[in-house]
């Protein structure tokens, strides 16, 4: 599999796990949220059933506390008043014995009902309670009613369980149940419920259950499905997720450039070579003293699908990996060709190619008399070699001699920075001194390196070379060189480096 395959299957599995990461802490929120909705909803449904266990005690304690033996106006006066302003209980029914004889909607009943069995008995108070899922009631007689009856002394309370289906929650499934020792009783909502729940058939956070803490006997069970708690929050869950691709794909394009930047610069650098990712561009070289254009600098560089490289990256890296000299033949074979074409460059042109010191030391210079194009060309060539113990060798010598009777012109670069040997000035065939960049940027600054400057020019005149400063930007660095002997400048003041069609263009309007 190919390289920038595998590292693309690497962005996109970030982007993938991202969004899974996404994904989980956006269901895990959802989670705790449905939690909190199941837990209200059950809490809400408990106050309810707290409230009507409340009630019920609020109005037959004190009712029976009056101890009427008989159903007459008086009784009936009584369980109405205690009826008025009851939340839960519907209707309030009084007993002789075990017969039904009145009741706050009927009146005296023509013919007394007997009492069922109970569900359950609530030991202590002797509170007799029964589910009854479809009662007719006389004041609501056309409809069945869920109601839950319960019995305390003479008098039992009908509490209809609406008050607790009509209250705002979410969940659309609820049960209340009371729990004694060896059974459940089943007192509202939906039947069966509680025992789903226990059974665990449901999804996780789906289900909450709540005890009552005054009657713990007493417990509320509530079913709020997902998909019925993702269709209430649809437009927040989309969002999210949409916000959660977002977070995929961004860490996945994130992942992907800074592979891209971290793919191996090596690895640029040689397809980069194959596959013409290095172009050449040209910096003027300007006469100090005419302002005539004489020539120009060749300096390279890079640019891939990966963005473009500079040559503090790519020229220690081409050392590095011994590709100094196919570099180097690639850069003449292009800039030759180049600059032949544009007919207006005239004969002599100064053309400097700079050559690593290395393929001095290699002997790979001694190839270049052998290359025509650069031989034959109307240009002279001016090989800028830095400065460096490599040519402070009698082989590096001799094979400068070999150079510069082949006809090109030597120029030693970057002098003042490295390493130097005042004796190579002497004893090297070099016609020319680049004075760093660094020693023109300190004229502004009248720094040391500055004021070098015409010990430097002393040496060029004493050795009798040609001299070129670069790095000039300003018209005072230009005076200064000028006044102090320079006889050529290279910089930004003249031109930055320029592609080809470019440089002709800038040519077009010098006068040679
Ligand atoms: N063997 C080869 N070496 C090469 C080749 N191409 C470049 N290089 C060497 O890389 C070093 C950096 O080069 P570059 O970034 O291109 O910088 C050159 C100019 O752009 C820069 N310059 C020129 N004028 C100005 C200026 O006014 N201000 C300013 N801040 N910078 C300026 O200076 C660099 C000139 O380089 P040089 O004359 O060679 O010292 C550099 O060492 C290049 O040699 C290549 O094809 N082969």
């Amino acid at each position: 599999m190919k390289k920038y395959q595998q590292k693309s299957i690497i962005a996109v599995l970030t982007g993938g796990l991202v969004f899974v990461i996404g994904c989980f802490i956006l269901l895990n929120f959802a989670a705790q949220q449905l939690t909190a909705q199941t837990k209200s909803d059950a809490e809400y449904i408990l106050g309810h059933v707290e409230g009507a266990i409340a009630e019920r005690r609020r109005i037959l304690t004190p009712l029976n506390k009056l101890a009427f033996k008989q159903c007459d106006n008086t009784t009936l006066l009584e369980m109405r008043r205690a009826l008025f302003d009851a939340k839960y209980v519907i209707d309030i029914g009084f007993f002789k014995g075990n017969q039904l004889v009145c009741t706050t909607g009927a009146g005296l009943l023509s013919k007394p009902i007997n009492d069922k069995q109970p569900d359950f008995i609530r030991d202590g108070e002797k509170v007799r309670v029964r589910f009854e899922p479809e009662l007719y009631l006389l004041l609501f007689s056309e409809r069945p009613m869920e109601v839950i009856i319960v019995r305390q002394g003479d008098y039992n309370l009908i509490m209809q369980s609406t008050p607790f289906t009509n209250i705002g929650i979410t969940a659309p499934d609820w049960e209340v149940i009371y729990k004694t020792p060896n059974a459940l009783h089943h007192l509202a909502g939906k039947e069966g419920l509680y025992q789903q729940v226990k059974n665990s058939v449901f999804f996780p956070y789906e289900t909450n259950s709540v005890c009552s803490s005054t009657s713990s006997q007493y417990c509320v069970v509530v079913h709020l499905p997902w998909s019925l708690f993702f269709s209430n929050n649809h437009l927040l869950l989309i969002i999210s997720l949409i916000l959660t691709c977002l977070a995929g794909i961004s860490s996945a394009l994130i992942v992907d450039a800074r592979i891209a930047a971290r793919r191996s610069t090596n690895q640029r650098i040689r397809k980069g070579l194959k596959k013409g990712s290095f172009y050449w561009t040209y910096q003027p070289i300007i006469c100090l003293q005419s302002g005539k254009l004489i020539g120009c600098e060749v300096l390279a560089r890079f640019e891939d699908k990966y963005g473009a490289l500079f040559p503090d990256e790519f020229i220690p890296v081409i050392r590095k990996n011994n590709l100094t000299w196919t570099f180097t033949e690639a850069m003449i074979a292009t800039t030759i060709k180049e600059l032949t074409s544009i007919e207006l460059l005239p004969e002599g042109f100064k053309v400097s190619l700079n050559i690593f010191p290395c393929d001095v030391e290699l002997g790979n210079v001694s190839l270049l008399p052998q290359i025509t194009e650069l031989t034959n060309s109307r240009f002279i060539i001016c090989l800028e070699i830095t400065e460096d113990e490599y040519l402070d060798t009698s082989i590096a010598h001799a094979h400068f001699r070999t150079l510069v009777e082949s006809g090109f012109n030597l120029s030693l670069d970057d002098f003042g920075t490295g390493y130097s040997n005042l004796r190579n000035l002497q004893n090297l065939s070099f016609h020319q001194l680049k004075i760093d960049r660094t020693f023109v940027q300190d004229i502004a600054t009248e720094g040391l390196k500055a004021s070098m400057i015409p010990n430097i020019m002393e040496l060029v005149h004493k050795f009798n070379y040609t001299c070129v400063a670069e790095g000039i930007e300003t018209t005072e660095q230009e005076a200064i060189l000028k006044m102090a002997g320079v006889h050529y400048g290279q910089g930004w003041k003249y031109g930055k480096p320029m592609t080809a069609s470019k440089f002709k263009n800038y040519i077009t309007n010098q006068h040679f």
